[in-house]
């Protein structure tokens, strides 16, 4: 189907952790469910930081085919799988390693590349290449969903303010070794990638996420890179935002419904 031009964003928010929690499990497993029927599989692109904890609904739901799951990483640190910057460890010590997925159907980075930024991000997108070509006819992969948390500045995925990266047009998968948030080398989805997912999803909590999230949604014209998140139609983007978060937006809130 070709791609229109993006949706406004869909805000969703939630009184507390817990049923945001519930709320974002139940969101997945439909959108799951709806790519194994068109598909056979799901392909989900996970961020690290703070998203990890929020995936606690996942673990022990009979709703979630686990074998049909196919997961990369939105933007990985380029350090050790067992590093404490890794977003993977994250990922596999809150959800891998208490769920039932193949391991060959998780993607982390190949980490003897370390020391060639290029060629690991090459790598990463050929690994991208292998899993979505002949299956998409699209320019740029299209994921099932991607999942992204937000920065305190604004930064999503390894796309952070005012750098080159954001205008990339080209590339899958992309390098930096100057980002602002330690570690300074890492790998990232570029917004092509990201805006042509079926859905896209952020998730933000806490009070120190509020003047960010009011900037981010309500000042768009600002370019922040969470706010060039705006995924072609038919896809969509959204977010998952507890009460703290969403304390300063003015942003119409929709009543979740999965
Ligand atoms: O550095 C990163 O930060 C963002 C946001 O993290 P959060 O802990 O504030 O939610 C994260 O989404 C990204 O994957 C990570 O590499």
């Amino acid at each position: 189907m070709p791609h229109g031009p993006p949706a406004a964003p869909i805000l969703y928010t939630f009184p507390g952790e817990e049923p945001l929690v519930a709320a974002l499990a139940e969101f997945i497993i439909k959108a799951q469910d709806e790519a194994i029927q068109k598909r056979d599989r799901f392909t989900l692109a996970v961020s690290g930081g703070s998203l990890a904890q929020h995936l606690a609904g996942l673990i022990g739901n009979p709703g979630v085919k686990w074998d049909k799951w196919h997961i990369f990483f939105a933007d990985e640190r380029c350090v050790p799988l067992d590093h404490e910057y890794s977003n993977y460890r994250l990922i596999n010590e809150e959800l891998l390693t208490k769920v039932d997925i193949p391991a060959e159907q998780v993607h982390a980075i190949d980490t003897s590349l370390l020391d060639d930024l290029d060629e690991l991000a090459d790598e990463y997108e050929q690994g991208l290449i292998r899993e979505f070509a002949n299956r998409e006819t699209a320019r740029f992969p299209v994921f099932d969903l991607i999942l992204l948390g937000m920065g305190p500045d604004g930064h999503t995925a390894s796309l952070f303010p005012g750098h080159a990266l954001l205008t990339e047009s080209d590339r899958w998968v992309a390098w930096i070794d100057d980002s602002p948030k330690p570690p300074p080398t890492r790998i990232t989805l570029t917004f092509p990638v990201i805006n042509h997912a079926h859905k896209c999803a952020f998730v933000a909590t806490g009070a120190a996420k509020e003047d960010i999230l009011h900037t981010v949604l309500d000042k768009p014209e600002e370019g922040l890179p969470s706010s060039r998140v705006r995924v072609a139609q038919p896809g969509m983007t959204y977010w998952f935002v507890d009460d703290a978060a969403a304390a300063k937006t003015e942003y119409l809130r929709t009543p979740f419904k999965a």
